[in-house]
């Protein structure tokens, strides 16, 4: 298999790691910095850079943009339009909205997202496993190939992420909370301690739960920067409802029985919400009669993405005349009669 990777950071560094060593795929790197091929191509993560973005992704068979998310849009429309007809162009930037209003009505390009990542920046940081059991977001569109979403949701399973199919906006909005609130809160936390302590003698020793909780505090700046940006509207939602908790738990401080109360709900929600991640055991096969048309795979795949049932592989199958074809899917065993539900709701015929 032919890869390009255009930004070879910590990202698409760790990308051409695992589908180097483990699929055996042929890596081409192109980056903005060219100082960075070389240290790329010395740590293992592409087999060769490219003078230019064109020469990069001329021959691939997937493109994975992974470069900062205000630079996505151009960069993709630079890939789409130096990549083969048979070419699916992805990215991995962690905000959706901008690259698929740019490039959604093209069906090369499928959006995607790793819920992946660390807090350090870079190629050298580049890690085989970082992708092992992730949910790898897709944003397909009724415009996404069909054929050309099967062949990367088989690039990431192969790799060992979770794909799921998700709407672009929906996801920025659940991002802005799981994940862009999160490193906000951490700064809001360091900032606020540092400011604390300025005038104490001795600097105490920082607990545990300082240092979970800070974690990601002042990752990456530039990066970080852009998607709080590129996500400003979802996050300030987010950060309004954030402002009103914090003055609420002020507001229970003199009621103990409202304290615990209070921290007994958050113990189970954290519990719900972090099983809601956890698929595992066997898989079964669904198979879906679909006509061959526009959208279908897009519409089969966001409606089990949103209902958080994970695919975990899929192979299409055209009949020979082209007009029908069977999308068999496989799912964990406990979410087959689900799916099957869901996706007979669509109009479909389903075998299970
Ligand atoms: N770091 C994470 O935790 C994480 C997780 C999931 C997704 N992402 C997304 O992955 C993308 C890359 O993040 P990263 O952590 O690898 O950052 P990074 O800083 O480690 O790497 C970014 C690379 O992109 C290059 N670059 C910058 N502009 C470019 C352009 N216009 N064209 C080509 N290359 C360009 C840089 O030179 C650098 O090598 C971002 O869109 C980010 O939102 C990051
Ligand atoms: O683990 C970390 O260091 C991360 O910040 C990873 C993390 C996250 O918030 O979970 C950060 C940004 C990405 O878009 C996806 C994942």
């Amino acid at each position: 298999m032919n890869l390009t990777v255009l930004g070879v950071g910590l990202i698409g560094g760790s990308l051409g790691l695992a589908a180097r060593q483990r699929l055996g795929a042929e890596v081409t790197g192109w980056d903005r910095d060219p100082a960075v091929l070389d240290r790329a191509v010395s740590v293992g993560a592409i087999d060769r850079g490219a003078a230019t973005l064109a020469e990069a992704v001329a021959d691939a068979e997937i493109v994975v943009v992974a470069a900062p998310v205000g630079a996505l849009p151009d960069a993709v429309g630079a890939a789409l339009a130096a990549a083969g007809p048979d070419a699916v162009v992805t990215d991995v930037g962690s905000v959706k909205h901008p690259v698929v209003a740019a490039h959604g009505g093209d069906e090369r390009f499928i959006g995607g997202h790793p819920l992946a990542g660390a807090e350090v920046a870079g190629v050298e940081h580049a890690r085989v496993d970082l992708f092992d059991d992730a949910t790898w977001y897709l944003t397909p569109t009724r415009a996404s190939g069909g054929l050309l979403f099967e062949r990367l949701h088989r690039l990431l399973t192969a790799l060992g992420a979770r794909p799921q199919a998700i709407d672009a906006d929906v996801h920025d909005r659940v991002l802005a909370a799981v994940s862009h609130l999160p490193h906000v809160l951490a700064n809001v936390l360091v900032a606020q301690t540092a400011a604390a302590l300025g005038n104490e003698e001795t600097i105490p020793s920082t607990g545990p739960s300082f240092r979970d909780a800070t974690r990601v505090a002042g990752a990456n700046p530039p990066m970080w920067a852009d998607i709080y940006h590129a996500n400003r509207e979802a996050l300030a939602v987010q950060l309004d409802e954030a402002i009103g908790r914090l003055s609420r738990v002020r507001a229970i401080l003199d009621d103990p029985a409202e304290l615990e109360a209070w921290q007994g709900a958050v113990s189970e929600e954290r519990r719900r919400l972090l099983e809601a991640g956890l698929v595992g055991g066997s898989t079964r096969e669904l198979r879906v009669a679909v006509p061959n048309t526009p959208g279908v795979v897009a519409e089969v795949a966001l409606t089990l993405g949103r209902a958080g049932i994970n695919i975990a592989d899929m192979a299409l199958s055209p009949s020979p005349d082209n007009r029908n074809g069977v999308i068999a899917l496989w799912c964990h065993a406990e979410q087959t009669e689900r799916a099957a539900d869901l996706v007979r709701g669509l109009g479909y015929p389903v075998t299970t």
